[in-house]
């Protein structure tokens, strides 16, 4: 690893040589969690964004982590979705079950996806509905400080305007306190419907992962990450604060290049 620190209230940053190297730190990092889980409260609650991250957790596959991972005891959720057809290009769902869910033995009855067949907010509320349920089974804890389940790992990728889930810069949505799942019909990225983790939820979890990589992402990681004083943007990524939890940032070095807070030594 190019880097590991952790910053004063940002979180601990993890900076990769390569994308390769940050794949397999992923996969250690994501096993790891699911075992302490599975230890502590015999299930691991996962939720899932969508784009870059799921081609970067493919090492979950592959061995040793296809065979030593106990995948019957995963949850798992989503942290954002499109509100489109499961079988349509832009689905998360769609991504996460090519890429990973298809290919471990994950149980089908532990996969809470949206209901595709809903306007926005009606999945939303839905979603919330199916969430609040399986929070009645223990499978999701909740948090004792906000009302909000507390999911054992949340993964989050940022776009490059800083969004995270489907939380977008200055959107009305990042004020949604009273709800867990919110929508939004107007996303600035298509396509325009989308249901999302609000951030009491995002900010409830034990553990938040973002996941970020490429130069042209660089300047939303240090907006997100370094300390800018009086002129530091909303951006919804550094939004990412949780409350009880431990936030780490996986970063690859060009998605880095301009963090002031972090000196490589070549
Ligand atoms: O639209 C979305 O974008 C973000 C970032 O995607 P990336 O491909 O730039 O990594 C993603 O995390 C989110 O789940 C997705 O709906």
């Amino acid at each position: 690893m190019a880097f590991s620190g952790v910053h004063r209230d940002r979180g601990e940053l993890r900076i990769h040589e390569s994308v390769e190297e940050l794949s397999t730190n992923l996969a250690d990092y994501i096993a790891d969690l699911s075992e302490a889980s599975v230890k502590e409260r015999g299930v691991f609650a996962i939720a899932l964004s969508g784009g870059s991250l799921i081609g970067l957790m493919g090492k979950l596959c592959e061995a040793p982590y296809n065979k030593t991972v106990d995948w019957a005891k995963w949850y798992i959720f989503w942290a954002d979705e499109r509100v489109v057809a499961k079988n349509h290009a832009d689905s998360n769902y769609k991504l996460a079950k090519e890429g990973l869910l298809s290919k471990v033995p994950i149980v089908p009855s532990h996969v809470h996806s949206i209901n595709d067949s809903l306007s926005a907010e009606e999945a939303a509320d839905e979603y919330e509905f199916d969430i609040r349920q399986v929070v009645k089974t223990r499978m999701v804890c909740v948090s004792d400080i906000s009302d909000c389940p507390k999911f054992d790992l949340i993964l989050l990728g940022m776009g490059s305007d800083g969004h995270v889930a489907s939380l977008f810069p200055n959107h009305s949505v990042l004020d949604v306190k009273n709800q867990w799942v919110s929508f939004i019909t107007d996303s600035p990225k298509p396509p325009p419907e989308r249901i999302t983790f609000t951030l009491p939820v995002i900010n409830s979890a034990s553990n938040v992962v973002v996941v970020v990589t490429g130069e042209s992402k660089a300047e939303a990681v240090h907006l997100a990450i370094d300390d800018l004083g009086p002129n530091c943007p909303s951006l919804p990524a550094r939004m990412v604060q949780p409350t009880n939890g431990k936030l780490v940032w996986f970063l690859d070095k060009p998605a880095a290049s301009k963090l002031q807070s972090v000196q490589f030594c070549e």
